[in-house]
């Protein structure tokens, strides 16, 4: 069976920044040869792996890894709020498999999930709910990360399975990064009332998470000013992690290591996890090519921002 995959950068300013035209422009093009490539793949079932940033997974337990029997939006950033449409049997019997391969999984039958894995379904299929997916969640924010050989073989062994399925057309999503530090706080460095929120912050206040919101916001335009006392987005970085995704071997990215990634791209580059998982699950269907890739550094929106489809080699 063949695979499509499509990876994407997310960024809640999307909404909320207001880059130049031509740059909203080429942002628009790119996502738009993503949907044109969906809709002519036509899938029936969507494996998107995607991070949280404390919306739904928190410190009072944090797995590496978790798939989602059931997941519901949690509406931030004015993302779509509430049920996606998860085929709980199949992402059963994916966990299974998973478990069977010496890859330890957690499972959620109630996945509370954000932006991160809820704008690409709004990009792609214009909703949550219309199209069964299951939603695999990739932690991209909060440490100790795991080895990227790590996320590598989870990719390859849920790939692994999707690629015996008869009955179904599978697009696999990869949602993030690129080089990125956005004003995620972070455990080590964070106050009393921020490591609360790390801690247990589900379900805050319409006025906790707007102040949550307009930080990143603020942090946006002072970063597009140059004022902002983030990490610079890093393109060589980028396109280096592009190129080795697209070359079909993925192992050179097994020597990436937790610090030297935050070091040399920012604290959220941890969100390209999801893009090799998701080209680790392609590979492992045959070999790929890729068919369309975009990248461009977006301070406005704090990402490197990357756009890339790319599908089993027919034959
Ligand atoms: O609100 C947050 O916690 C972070 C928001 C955020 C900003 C820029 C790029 C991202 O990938 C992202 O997730
Ligand atoms: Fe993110």
């Amino acid at each position: 069976m063949s695979l499509a995959l499509v990876t994407m950068s997310h960024s809640p300013l999307l909404e909320y920044a207001d880059p130049p035209a031509q740059v909203k422009d080429a942002v628009q093009g790119a996502f738009s040869a993503a949907r044109t490539f969906v809709r002519a793949y036509d899938p029936t079932l969507v494996v998107s792996f995607a991070p949280d940033h404390y919306n739904g997974f928190f410190y009072d337990l944090m797995p590496p890894f978790c798939i989602g029997y059931e997941a519901v939006g949690v509406g931030d950033y004015g993302t779509t709020a509430g049920p996606l449409n998860v085929p709980a049997e199949r992402a059963a019997e994916l966990a299974q498999w998973v478990a069977e391969r010496d890859l330890d999984v957690a499972v959620s039958r109630r996945m509370e999930v954000d932006h991160g894995a809820v704008q690409p379904l709004e990009i792609l299929f214009d909703g949550i709910d219309t199209v069964p997916v299951v939603p695999v969640f990739v932690n991209g924010v909060a440490k100790p990360f795991v080895t990227m050989r790590r996320v590598r073989k989870l990719g390859e062994a849920i790939g692994g399975y999707l690629a015996q399925l008869r009955d179904e057309r599978v697009l696999l999503i990869g949602s993030g990064g690129l080089s990125h530090d956005p004003p995620v706080p972070q455990w080590a460095t964070a106050d009393e009332s921020a490591r609360a929120m790390l801690l247990n912050g589900r379900h805050p206040t319409a006025a906790a998470r707007d102040a949550r919101q307009q930080r990143v916001i603020d942090t946006a335009k002072a970063f597009a000013a140059g004022t902002a006392p983030i990490q610079d987005l890093n393109p060589d970085w980028d396109r280096a992690l592009m190129a080795t995704l697209a070359s079909g071997d993925l192992t050179p990215a097994d020597a990436m290591t937790p610090d030297q990634m935050a070091e040399d791209a920012g604290n959220s580059a941890h969100e390209v996890r999801t893009w090799l998982a998701a080209f680790a699950a392609l590979g492992a269907a045959g070999p790929y090519e890729v068919t369309h890739s975009f990248y461009r550094p977006i301070k406005e929106y704090i990402a490197g921002f990357g756009v890339m489809t790319a599908r089993t080699v027919a034959g």
